[in-house]
């Protein structure tokens, strides 16, 4: 099987990589930096067999798993070849429709029926560009090419290089948030905590698997470590809508049975995850919604 290709872009002083694989973010390295702040797991498929285990896998038409036996966990969006619409100094544009889904056999979202008698159609539209200060700006537009409203949810899977075993590192910014977490402590077994987040930093003591309900847009700042620095990612969805965050890192146990994940790789990564999760977004028919985030980086 061939490999995914790749498509490098270089501007004021950074850089980003993408594959037309899943409208796949796989670096970005900003300005006087020399490595990527996204990690990549090295072992992840590159034959594109299975979604890249790191960077930015979008999840659309929804976040995690539905229950009906043939729907890919967090949708397909991230397992097509998207189509490259245009690609300058400083961006890349990418579009993938529902349409080019269903050509490829891949089921729909279990709540989509069947592929020819689907009233849904999506297109997906994504851009990544670099500022005059090598910030970058990833946007995803979804348009409703129906004529029926359309139920979704998109979630932009980062996943951030960091030292999650370091004293320093920790996730802010999601204080006051209604936190859904999956994997309890001290409670194994007796499903799931709901909670409202505080202030104190989001720290990686075993898997981590929460998502955060707040009201608005999101911005949180992940301090990767003493030796990584500072990434901050501030995104908001248009029209205004309240943007939710996963936050996850799979420790030890889980990432070992993870046959892409790097052995001891969960020390070096934490998943900081915004996304139109809370409950099924609605769009009607002629109408788009976007979802933006910006990445930054201070030392
Ligand atoms: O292995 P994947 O399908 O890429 O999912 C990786 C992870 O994604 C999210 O963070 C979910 O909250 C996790 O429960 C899941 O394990």
């Amino acid at each position: 099987m061939s490999e995914y290709e790749v498509i490098t872009v270089e501007y004021a002083g950074a850089s980003f990589s993408i594959t037309p694989f899943g409208g796949h973010l796989l670096t970005y390295i900003p300005p006087t930096q020399t490595e990527s702040i996204l990690w990549c797991s090295s072992t992840h498929k590159k034959d594109m067999s299975k979604s890249i285990r790191g960077g930015v896998p979008v999840c659309f038409p929804q976040f995690g798993l539905i229950h009906d036996k043939v729907s890919p966990q967090h949708g397909w969006a991230r397992l097509q070849v998207w189509t490259v619409v245009s690609s300058t100094d400083r961006s890349v544009s990418m579009t993938l429709t529902s349409s080019e889904n269903q050509k490829q056999g891949r089921p729909d979202w279990g709540m989509w029926p069947a592929n020819d008698g689907c009233p849904y159609k999506a297109r997906l539209t994504l851009k990544v560009s670099l500022s005059d200060a090598g910030e970058l700006s990833y946007a995803v537009a979804v348009r409703n090419e129906g004529e029926v409203t359309m139920p979704y949810q998109l979630l932009l899977h980062n996943y951030f290089s960091a030292e999650s075993q370091d004293p320093e590192f920790g996730v802010t910014g999601l204080g006051g948030y209604e936190v859904i977490d999956t994997q309890p402590r001290g409670r194994e077994g007796l499903g799931m905590d709901y909670f409202t987040q505080g202030s104190s930093p989001i720290r990686v003591d075993g898997e981590v698997d929460r998502i955060f309900h707040g009201k608005g847009p999101v911005t949180a700042e992940i301090k990767r470590g003493s030796n990584l620095g500072v990434a901050r990612v501030s995104v908001s969805a248009s029209p205004p809508r309240d943007v939710s965050c996963v936050v996850w890192n799979p420790h030890e146990a889980k990432a070992g049975g993870m046959g892409d994940f790097d052995d001891q790789g969960w020390r070096g990564m934490i998943c900081v995850e915004p996304g139109l999760i809370d409950g099924l977004q609605m769009i009607k028919g002629g109408e788009e919604q976007v979802l933006k985030q910006v990445i930054t980086y201070s030392s």
